[in-house]
């Protein structure tokens, strides 16, 4: 059983709070884009309002990309939203950190550097050998209790997101806790329920599918974007060079196979772009499957009109939707058509969940708002909703419980 806010003691209680905002970031090395920020804004004010001390834990990046950068644009960020001074100090877990820590008063906040900036978190490990870094034996001392909000990170599991919850009394904050409440009772929505996997991660895409199948989650699974045109190769379609080298280059070619099993033992449940839309003369320009490999330069860029006839008539019958990574290249506004149709027929169905970055940054951009849940998770959301558990997430429920006052 996982506690939550409800259950902790907060008024002088210094609470490290692992939060996700691992975010877009500028040329210039600054935050770009403050949705992740602005998700966790509620566990933070209501831990501060209640008399809190609250240290930030957070990764921002992959080592070696350029987005992995300090998180003091994230910290000055935070503060406008919290509306209150949120200190920043560029050290994870060393003195100056634990000084900085030690030193909050009530109702104070200071956001540590970078977690990932130390080569341990970014590893994997166990939830005991977790405790035994230098970033968890290094903040245990100074920390009285944990609180994970980085539903987004669940899937991960290292030393922040599990080895914390080792050592301290722990508790789910705000985001993970609605998070956890939608995504995990996923079995009992109601069906038929339907899966619609598009987007670009296909190996992804691809493992959800055969676990929803496998276990009967999905009545249907929709496949578009890059995942319906690898579906389409599988199934002998000639989708031209443009598509093929990019599938490709991208080291999915070996996916076609595991997505020609898929259509062997569940192609009744799997649904199939009918059409596509390429870039011709710079218009966009529908081919039905008939009419195709397009010209050499052509690539499947978008789910085509009756491609979405189709899918939208075995949406009209769904209880439950959902939806993974965008039907087409939304960026390019000849390509959002798929998507926008697509989304939009979704927000009709009784229950609708939405997850993953891109997925999220493309509703955001093309207006489309409605669904029952937009998850701040994109892995760990799929992880979810293929009712698979989170190392964070079993780390909270393992975890110390706070001694009572009188102990
Ligand atoms: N037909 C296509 N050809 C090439 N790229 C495509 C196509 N359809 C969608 N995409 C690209 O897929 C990308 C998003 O896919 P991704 O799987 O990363 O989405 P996401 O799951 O929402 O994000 P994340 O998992 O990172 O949180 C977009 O940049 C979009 O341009
Ligand atoms: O953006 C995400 O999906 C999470 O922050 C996890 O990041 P990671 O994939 O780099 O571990």
């Amino acid at each position: 059983m996982i506690e939550t806010l409800d259950d902790l003691d907060v008024e002088g209680t210094t609470v490290g709070v692992r939060v996700d905002v691992n975010s877009p970031i500028d040329d210039d090395g600054t935050l770009a884009d403050d949705a992740r920020l602005r998700a966790h804004v509620d566990t933070l004010s209501e831990l501060l309002d209640r008399g809190g001390r609250v240290a930030v834990l957070a990764h921002q990046g992959r080592p070696g990309g350029d987005d992995f950068v300090s998180l003091e644009s994230h910290a000055d960020r935070l503060s406008e939203l919290l509306d209150r001074p949120v200190g920043y100090v560029d050290a994870t877990f060393t003195a100056a950190a634990r000084e900085a820590v030690s030193g909050l008063a009530n109702g104070d906040c200071v956001v540590l550097e970078n977690t990932r900036f130390y080569s341990e978190e970014y590893m994997e490990f166990d939830p005991e050998r977790a405790a035994r870094t230098h970033l968890v034996e290094g903040l245990e001392s100074v920390l009285d209790a944990y609180v994970n909000d980085a539903f987004a990170a669940a899937h991960r599991s290292q030393p922040s997101l599990v080895g914390l919850p080792t050592v301290l009394p722990s508790y789910a904050g705000r985001v993970m806790e609605s998070e956890l409440d939608v995504l995990g009772s996923i079995e009992e929505t109601g069906e038929p329920r339907v899966y619609v996997l598009g987007g670009a991660k296909v190996p992804d895409s691809i493992d959800v599918a055969w676990s929803v199948l496998e276990k009967g989650l999905a009545d249907h699974v929709l496949t578009a974007g890059v995942v319906g045109n690898v579906f389409l190769i599988a199934d002998g379609v000639d989708l031209g060079d443009a598509s093929s080298d990019f599938i490709y280059d991208q080291g999915y070619w070996d996916e076609i196979d595991r997505a020609a099993d898929l259509l062997d033992a569940y192609g009744d449940r799997i649904a199939i772009p009918r059409d596509v839309a390429v870039d011709r003369g710079d218009d966009r320009h529908e081919l039905g499957i008939n009419a195709l490999p397009p010209g050499d330069e052509e690539a499947a860029m978008d789910i085509g009109e009756s491609t979405l006839d189709y899918y939208r008539r075995i949406l009209a019958d769904a209880e439950t939707v959902i939806l993974n990574g965008p039907a087409g290249v939304f960026e390019d506004e000849r390509f959002e058509t798929g998507t926008r149709q697509l989304y939009s027929a979704a927000t009709d169905i009784p229950t609708s969940i939405v997850g993953g970055g891109d997925t999220a940054s493309a509703l955001r951009r093309l207006g489309i708002d409605g669904f029952s849940h937009v998850s701040t998770g994109g892995g760990a959301a799929l992880r979810m909703l293929t009712a698979e558990s989170l190392p964070a997430v079993t780390a909270l429920e393992n975890a110390p419980q706070q001694p009572a006052a009188d102990d």
